[in-house]
Order: structure tokens, then C-alpha cells, then sequence
């Protein structure tokens, strides 16, 4: 039962942004590690396929959710769309100029408008200097002097990032986690970015502080129009956060779709699998089954063949592992929504929330929202 088919990944565009130009492109983007082994002289013997070829567009002022458990090769993604990392197949665009292989210096004129935010904020924070340099150090390095002086801007930073503006001069160990992870946050914001790659930016951080430095990127995302890619292991968070989210695993995004589509009508089992992922201790007796993922994640190094889902999907046939199925919009979908499936669910219409296990300091927080 294979379903028709309308779109494919390159336009993987929502309706209400047909009109707008994405501000980056991600085309079949990959990259492979090396992998070496021999003795006594050391050949490449093969290679970790961390990304493999993902499409995807971030348009201006949009919150994109890329989740996936863990190695699946969502941070690898983030350091390519920032060029930390540079690709080994694909294209990547930003306003329009390809910066796949672009140089250092060809990247300088744009570094100050793609940032990157760090899961751990400490590690991300050099411990002898003070916040003021901290976060003054980006305009230093691209020599850029705001009106008032860059002490000004530091203060008006910290003050947006909800830090007191007095404590300029103190270290990041006399910050708390969450406070230290405002300090990443302001020195992101200090070249007035268009793009922030948000790396786990809460997993580290305690439960209740997690809700608040979400509330804050939300925050900034709606009244400064920054986009924001932000990746994250756990729904419930890029649930609150994301207006499109897109599921990775081993290195392909298996299916994308704007919030509502893909929680409440995802056609991807993996998708599926991911909203049923809870705790053993909710599995009360009564409850309706849930989809429980057994074994891990293959190796990136030999991936599956077709499918790379099918070792673990319990609705794989034969044609899984010989044909990649296509990331496209199956029948029945929104515009938009695509999915990467030979056989997918049927498209359910009724809710799932009661799938999505939230945080209570999240839920709280959503419930306000609402
Ligand atoms: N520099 C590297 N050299 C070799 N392999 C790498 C390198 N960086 C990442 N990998 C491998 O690529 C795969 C994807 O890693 P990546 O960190 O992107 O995944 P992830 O989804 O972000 O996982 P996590 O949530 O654990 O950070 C993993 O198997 C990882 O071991």
C-alpha cells in the first residue's frame, strides 16, 4: 500500500510561506566522518554517515523543532547550517548565497548573523573572564562599536536576557545554571543575529529552570523575529517552541510538518514512536497500548540499507529494505508535511496530546499560554 504522492522535499513549504523566501536551504546536505584504521599506517576504512543527505528550509522568524534520539545527528546538523563543520555532499543556502564550501573569510560578512547557542552552558563559557567580556567579545572580534559603546549594549543584554545589568563584572561560576545559560543567550544576541542554532539549549539545566529559558528563546523569537532552529531530544519541548518540527533519525529526516500535523496527525512510524515514548512508570494497566522502540539506534557507519528505520519498525516489508522511500507529501497531507515511508500510519484525527508527557513546569507554562 504505497500512497500517492504530490510534493517532494525541496518544497517543503507550508502555505503560509509560500510567499516568503526561506532565509537558509538545506539540501540533501551530508556529512561523513572518517574512519580510521590499519596499522602501522592509518587508512580511512570507512565512514560515520553522522548526516546523510537532509533537506529542509528555515524561513525568517520561524522556530524549526529537529528532534531525533540520541546520535541520530541532529548537533552535527546544527554545526553545518552554522559552518562549524562543513559538509561532504549537499547545499547549503543562506539568503540566497551558497555557503557550503565558503571560505572563512567568504563566511565573515554573514558569522554575525548565524549564531549558535550550546547544551552546556559552562563548558561554552571561559570561567576567567567576566560576563561583561564575555559578552562583549563577539562585537570586538567583528569590530563593531553600538551607539553608547559596547558596555551599554552589554548592560541592555543582559538586562533583555533578565540578568541584572549590575553584575557586569562577575564570573560565570557565580552564576546559577539557568543564569549561566542567559549569559550564552546574550552574548548570541550581542551581533543581533537573523538565525540561532539552539543546541539542547535546556537539557542541561534543572527541570523548572528548563521552562523559564524556553519562555525567554520564545520570547526573543516572537519580538526580536529571530529564527530559530532549536534541537532537542524530548517533544515536549520543541512542542511549546516549534511551529514546524522535523524528525530525524540516522541522519535522514523521516518526516516534517508544521506543529498541529506532525503531533496530531504523524504518518511516520518513528514519529509515532516518539509521541508514545514515556516513562515505564505511566504504562498503568487500562491505558491504551503504546509503541514501544526496542533495541538502539544501528551504527552510522553501516546503516540499514532502504529504510533506515525498518530494523526496528514493526510495519517493515521487503520493500523497506531495498528501496529509500522518498521524503514527500503522502495523500491526505497538509502542505507541507512530509513523510519518508513506504508504509505509513493512516492519518488519525483524533487528538494525541494524551501522548505527549510534559514536564509539569512546561505544561503549567503552555496552559498560560493558552
Ligand atoms: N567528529 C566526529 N567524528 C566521528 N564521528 C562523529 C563526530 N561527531 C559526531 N559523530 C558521530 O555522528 C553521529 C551523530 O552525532 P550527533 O552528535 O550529531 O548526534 P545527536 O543526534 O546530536 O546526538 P546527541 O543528542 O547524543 O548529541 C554519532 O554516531 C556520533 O558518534
Amino acid at each position: 500500500m504505497s500512497e500517492n504522492t504530490t510534493t517532494t522535499a525541496g518544497d517543503a513549504v507550508p502555505a503560509q510561506r509560500t510567499a516568503t523566501e526561506p532565509l537558509m536551504r538545506v539540501e540533501g546536505v551530508a556529512k561523513h566522518f572518517p574512519v580510521k584504521g590499519g596499522f602501522p599506517i592509518k587508512r580511512t576504512v570507512g565512514a560515520v554517515k553522522a548526516v546523510d543527505g537532509v533537506t529542509f528550509d528555515v524561513y525568517p522568524g520561524e522556530s524549526l523543532g529537529l528532534v531525533g534520539e540520541s546520535g541520530c545527528g541532529k548537533s552535527t546538523t546544527g554545526r553545518l547550517l552554522t559552518r562549524l563543520l562543513e559538509p561532504t555532499g549537499g547545499k547549503i543556502t543562506y539568503r540566497g548565497q551558497d555557503i557550503t564550501h565558503a571560505s572563512r573569510k567568504q563566511l565573515a560578512p554573514i558569522r554575525s548573523e548565524i549564531q549558535m547557542i550550546f547544551q552546556d552552558p559552562y563548558a561554552s563559557l571561559n570561567p576567567r573572564q567576566t560576563v561583561g567580556t564575555i559578552i562583549s567579545g563577539p562585537m570586538e572580534i567583528n569590530g563593531i562599536n553600538p551607539p553608547g559603546g559596547r558596555e551599554k549594549r552589554v548592560r541592555e543584554l543582559l538586562e533583555i536576557v533578565g540578568l541584572n545589568p549590575e553584575h557586569y563584572n562577575r564570573f560565570p561560576h557565580e552564576f546559577s545554571g539557568g543564569q549561566r545559560q542567559r549569559i550564552g543567550v546574550a552574548r548570541a544576541l550581542a551581533l543581533e543575529p537573523k538565525l540561532i542554532i539552539a543546541d539542547e539549549p535546556v537539557s542541561a539545566l534543572d527541570v523548572s529552570i528548563q521552562a523559564q529559558v524556553v519562555n525567554l528563546l520564545q520570547d526573543l523569537q516572537r519580538d526580536l523575529g529571530i529564527a530559530f532552529v532549536f534541537i532537542a531530544h524530548d517533544l515536549a519541548v520543541v512542542r511549546h517552541f516549534s511551529e514546524r518540527v522535523a524528525v530525524m533519525y540516522l541522519g535522514k529526516v523521516m518526516e516534517i510538518a508544521d506543529r498541529d500535523s506532525l503531533y496530531k496527525r504523524p504518518r511516520h512510524p518513528y514519529t509515532h514512536a516518539l509521541l508514545s515514548a514515556v516513562p515505564e512508570a505511566d504504562l498503568d494497566a487500562g491505558q491504551r497500548e503504546r509503541i514501544r522502540l526496542s533495541g538502539d539506534v544501528p551504527s552510522p557507519i553501516n546503516p540499514p540499507s532502504g529504510c533506515r528505520f525498518r530494523t526496528r519498525c514493526w510495519k517493515a516489508q521487503d520493500k523497506c529494505a531495498t528501496e529509500e522511500p522518498p521524503l514527500v507529501q503522502l495523500s491526505g497531507n497538509a502542505e507541507g508535511h512530509l513523510t519518508a515511508c513506504h508504509f505509513p500510519e493512516e492519518p488519525t484525527l483524533e487528538a494525541r496530546d494524551e501522548d505527549i508527557v510534559m514536564d509539569p513546569a512546561l505544561a503549567a507554562m503552555e496552559k498560560d499560554a493558552h
